[in-house]
């Protein structure tokens, strides 16, 4: 994370019926992040796009192993204990998926008014029906709709008929929707179990049920 003011210098003047974003998913879940863009602007409009933390526990697993294919497996690296079943939950993978856990922490500097929470699974299952979303919430207009989706058979996910400023379809690249490695179906159980309690804690904090279990 940039310091404030060097953080500042960094985005653009926005202008009368302008918006400036700013995508850092790691800030979600850093400590000092809400206090600073508090004090930056206490107006901002923040955006999380949020999926099953067990999933997601596994897609930064399958991240980290692309970059570094010589750690230990997902298995391993899931307990503190595996005879106890006691969960390692400072390994980040584990601990980012506690989202009611980092919410607490942006409550204490924004109303929950203020943040949109995006599914991530209906990101894939409904693209604009999650983008409609996120119009409303910044107040546009509704422009992107169903008709700039399509639904890729061999990429598996959802492009864009057209990418702006081309009249080419566009995927989004190799490194997002990777395969996932087959993962000890005791352990996603035992992950599942984990999580159970902070996801309900986060649905009743947003008032959203995100259907993870
Ligand atoms: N349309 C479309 N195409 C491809 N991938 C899609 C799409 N929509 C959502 N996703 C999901 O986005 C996941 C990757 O996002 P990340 O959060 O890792 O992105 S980022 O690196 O933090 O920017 C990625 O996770 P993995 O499947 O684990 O790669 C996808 O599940």
């Amino acid at each position: 994370m940039v310091p404030l003011q060097e953080g500042r210098d960094l985005m653009p003047r926005t202008l009368e019926g302008q918006i400036t974003m700013e995508k850092t998913p790691s800030y979600f879940v850093t400590k000092e992040a809400p206090a600073r863009i508090s004090s930056m602007s206490k107006g901002t409009k923040l955006i999380v796009v949020v999926r099953d933390p067990v999933t997601r526990a596994i897609s930064d697993y399958t991240q980290t192993l692309s970059k570094k294919p010589d750690i230990p497996t997902f298995e391993s690296l899931t307990f503190k204990n595996r005879t106890t079943g006691l969960i390692d939950t400072s390994w980040s993978a584990i601990q980012i998926g506690i989202y009611a856990k980092h919410l607490e922490n942006w409550l204490l500097y924004f109303p929950i008014g203020q943040i949109l929470f995006v599914s991530g699974e209906r990101l894939i299952s409904d693209p604009a029906g999650e983008l409609g979303r996120v119009q409303d919430f910044l107040g546009l207009k509704r422009i992107i709709t169903d008709k700039h989706f399509y639904f890729n058979k061999t990429k598996g996910f959802p492009c864009l008929k057209k990418a702006e400023g081309s009249s080419k379809p566009h995927c989004l690249g190799k490194t997002k929707g990777r395969t996932h490695p087959d993962i000890d179906q005791e352990v996603v159980q035992r992950l599942r179990d984990f999580y159970r309690p902070f996801n309900m804690k986060f649905y009743q904090m947003t008032g959203q049920d995100f259907g993870w279990d």
